[in-house]
């Protein structure tokens, strides 16, 4: 029976709240710190020893002993057979999933700016753009606390969409133990490879290949803090597409809402890790304290209710506000991964939102749904991050070359200018370059 929790209450009339918030919504830096040093030794020992050190650390942290790292590898044929032997309403589930998460996708790619294009101008000089898939990505799928058939799909499908050649997946499966939901999704999303293999030493297997996983263009995909600061290492080498760490949920109440509806998407996150943070914002202090009640009457109901606990316990917070205004700016503040408005007319309130990694508006969307099937990517900036990037996207799979083709008669306009300005930062030989093309 879990101890009944007492969530963190903020009010934002507090002296010093903006500085107290803004502190809890980081991890202790000690914390970031030892993780740091850790995966620093893992890169390290990866880049210098290949395929050894990934047995190695595959052993100590997932406790899977294998003499060679092809033994990780799952064939195209086991994904297939394990797609084939899911139970009729699993599939249905999957393939639903993957139909709604692929055409969103595809329309993301028309409405991205994910084309070429080209222009022409008066003299015949042309410019443009040309996009290009990468090459070959990696893919990394979490699995330590929890299996991910989703994540395989929100990984895979706008690759594929982008026309990615090659997708190679990384997945943990501590003890051994494979989830065949994976297995199926990664088959229906059409990745080619999948090692099972995870944390930062997947990560340097995948930036810095070994015997035999091969080096990717980009690394994309969510994980725990050790891969999230692996990632932000290997940055540089290869891509990558955002930091997603640890999830996080805000939800924006004006206490028109079930309180039990909004402990269990509280909830939702928080089972995902002990470092996850569930926040609630409301003007409306009596429809916290219900929230708190709700918490404590199904707490002791969840499969998960150890790491809800610590998670509400070290990272919640209860933030009591003056009005939904208010909540709006102080949810632009913290930048959530998601953010749900269970309001009246939640559109009102969405408009004022600048910052969040997706915004889940009305009382039936919960985030739950956008997590597995509503069709937008459930790989979101965490971490305050929402403040600069975007969910993974087909965009991150792509990338643009510069195209530019001049005329004779375009040479001798931008000859003139250029040969000026290169004289002006004093290289000659680019002044000369575009002055040999102007007619004497
Ligand atoms: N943002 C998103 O889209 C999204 C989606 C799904 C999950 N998540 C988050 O991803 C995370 C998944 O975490 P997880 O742990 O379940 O799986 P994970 O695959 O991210 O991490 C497991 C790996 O962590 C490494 N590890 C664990 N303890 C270690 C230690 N002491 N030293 C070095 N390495 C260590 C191991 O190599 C292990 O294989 C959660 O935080 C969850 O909230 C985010
Ligand atoms: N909420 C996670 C992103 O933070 C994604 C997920 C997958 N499965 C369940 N949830
Ligand atoms: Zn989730």
């Amino acid at each position: 029976m879990p101890k009944p929790v007492q969530v963190k209450r903020l009010n934002s009339q507090d002296i010093g709240f903006i500085e107290t918030l803004l502190s809890s919504l980081s991890l202790p830096m000690a914390d970031d710190e030892a993780i740091d040093a850790a995966v620093v030794k893992i890169l390290t020992a990866v880049k210098a020893k290949g395929d050894a050190a990934v047995l190695e650390f595959t052993k100590q942290f997932d406790r899977l002993n294998v003499a060679k790292v092809s033994e990780l590898e799952i064939t195209r044929p086991e994904l297939e057979r394990a797609y084939n032997e899911l139970s009729a309403v699993q599939k249905n589930a999957l393939d639903v999933a993957a139909q709604r998460v692929r055409a969103y996708h595809e329309k993301q790619k028309i409405e991205a700016g994910c084309h070429s294009w080209e222009y022409e101008e008066a003299d015949g000089t042309r410019l443009g753009q040309k996009v290009t898939p990468l090459d070959r990505v990696g893919i990394y799928v979490p699995g330590g606390k929890a299996a991910y058939p989703s994540s395989v799909l929100m990984n895979a499908i706008p690759a594929k969409v982008a026309g990615v050649a090659e997708v190679i997946m990384v997945v943990p499966t501590p003890d051994g133990s494979r989830n065949p939901l994976v297995l199926a999704a990664a088959y229906l999303a059409g990745v080619d490879r999948v090692f099972t293999i995870g944390g930062a030493q997947a990560v340097a297997a995948l930036a810095y290949g070994t015997e035999t996983i091969p080096s990717v263009d980009k690394i994309v995909g969510p994980g725990n803090a050790y891969v999230a600061a692996a990632k932000r290492r290997v940055f540089g080498t290869v891509g990558i597409d955002m930091i997603a760490g640890p999830s996080e949920i805000l939800v924006l109440c004006d206490g028109s809402s079930n309180p039990d509806w909004v402990a269990m998407d509280l909830f939702s996150q928080a089972e995902h890790d002990e470092q996850a943070q569930s926040i609630l914002l409301c003007p409306d202090a009596k429809f916290i304290e219900q929230v708190q009640d709700s918490i404590n009457r199904l707490l002791p109901e969840m499969p998960r209710a150890k790491v809800i606990e610590a998670s509400l316990t070290n990272r919640a917070l209860f933030i009591q506000v003056q009005d939904m205004k208010q909540a709006c700016e102080i949810a632009n503040a913290i930048a959530a991964e998601h953010l749900e408005i269970c309001t009246v007319d939640p559109r009102q309130w969405a408009d004022q939102i600048r910052h969040a990694g997706a915004i889940f508006m009305g009382n039936y969307t919960s985030e739950s749904l956008g997590d597995y099937c509503a069709g937008p990517n459930h790989v979101l900036p965490t971490a305050r991050t929402a403040r600069f990037s975007s969910p993974l996207g087909v965009y991150d799979f792509i990338k643009r070359s510069s195209m530019i083709e001049v005329s004779e008669a375009g040479a001798q306009t931008l000859g003139a200018i250029a040969s000026t300005l290169a004289h002006g930062e004093g290289l000659q030989a680019h002044a000369r370059a575009a002055e040999m093309r102007l007619k004497k």
